[in-house]
């Protein structure tokens, strides 16, 4: 069996991590063969959560769960991990846009910047999850200048998977015979779900999924609005930010980034921009990849439309704002 690969989970005592632990434990990301070692950070106040969290884990009894480090040390957390899911961060309630929380969460992956680069492997894979995702990604990288820009992306599985599922209702199909759904920019209430590159597989021939619904109008408004509003939507409904949905997209997310994405499929994450489809350079801009040996590499010559050009605007100049917020936040 391969040596435990060492993979760090923050706000491990909070509600997406008591979700997400399980399905990395489980071996559902690294695959069936891969033990790991799970490395939670919470802060202090939360140590007796963590420790019932930790009781959970070992009578989940996991064959591939080698062991559990919890901890509030970020020097213990980041040392030799291979992978980190930075969850912990503080979560929106209702009336708030996710770009309300950077002066509460922006420090934080300051923070775990410095730590990864001191003690994380040079080839971690990060993925940040607390919000504001894209913004918390870039700053994170900045502060580990040692470890490539590459390794920093942040979560916009989750958008895909909503709109993934919102077209795969529309056509009555499972959500498995739809694909290529794109999300472009920033995982706020700006970002662009774009299904006019998605496929639908129906009979074992692919269509496209423009040509099965045909309803441009619905596409571009009540889909579009639908995944951009559904975080706001589900924390009207419980009160609390999504969790179990976040977790299972933080877990496809690595997964793909550890094991590749299929033939013929792309993915959508936050990555650090080159300027691809005129986005702004540098800032954490969710586009279309693949993924082959642990490397994503942006799709490139897809048509955008007038009405993406203005929506890709838009949301890559909330991007560069956020970008100008956060570092007077921490330079004050
Ligand atoms: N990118 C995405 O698609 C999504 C992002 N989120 C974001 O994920 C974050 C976490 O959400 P929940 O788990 O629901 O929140 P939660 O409040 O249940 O848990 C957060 C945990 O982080 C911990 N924490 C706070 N500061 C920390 C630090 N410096 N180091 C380590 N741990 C720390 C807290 O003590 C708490 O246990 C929020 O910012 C939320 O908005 C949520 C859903 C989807
Ligand atoms: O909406 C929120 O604040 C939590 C989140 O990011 C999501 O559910 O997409």
């Amino acid at each position: 069996m391969a040596e435990p690969l060492r993979v760090v989970v923050t706000g491990a005592a909070g509600q997406i991590a008591y979700s997400l632990l399980y399905i990395v434990a489980k071996g559902d990301v690294f695959g069936p063969n891969q033990p790991i070692i799970l490395h939670l950070l919470d802060i202090p106040p939360m140590m007796g959560v963590l420790e019932g969290v930790v009781m959970e884990l070992a009578d989940c009894a996991l064959p591939l769960l080698h062991g559990v480090v919890p901890t509030d040390d970020p020097a213990v957390a980041f040392k030799d991990v291979t992978a980190a899911f930075l969850v912990g961060a503080m979560p929106r309630k209702q009336g708030m846009e996710r770009k309300d929380l950077l002066s509460a969460n922006v420090k934080i992956f300051k923070v775990q910047g410095e730590a990864l680069d001191k003690y994380a492997k040079k080839d971690v894979k990060v993925l940040v999850v607390g919000n504001p995702a894209n913004t918390n990604a870039l700053i994170c990288s900045r502060y580990a200048p040692s470890i490539p820009k590459e390794n920093f992306t942040a979560m916009t599985r989750l958008d895909q998977n909503r709109a993934q599922a919102q077209i795969a209702a529309k056509l009555g199909v499972p959500v498995r015979q739809v694909s290529n759904l794109i999300i472009w920019g920033n995982h706020s209430s700006t970002q662009f779900p774009d299904a006019s590159h998605a496929l639908v597989n129906i009979n074992g021939a692919n269509t496209a999924v423009v040509e099965a619904i045909k309803d441009a109008a619905w596409l571009n408004s009540v889909f579009v609005e639908t995944v951009q509003k559904r975080g706001a939507a589900v924390i009207n409904a419980r009160k609390m930010s999504s969790a179990m949905s976040a977790a299972k997209a933080a877990s496809d997310h690595m997964r793909d980034w550890f094991l590749g994405t299929e033939d013929g499929r792309f993915v959508s994450m936050g990555v650090i921009s080159d300027g691809s489809y005129c986005a702004p350079k540098d800032v954490i801009f969710s586009f279309p990849v693949t993924i082959k040996c642990g490397k994503w590499k942006i799709v490139q010559e897809l048509g955008i439309t007038d009405f993406a050009r203005k929506l890709l605007d838009a949301t890559g100049k909330e991007l560069e704002e956020e970008r100008q917020e956060a570092i007077q936040i921490i330079e004050a």
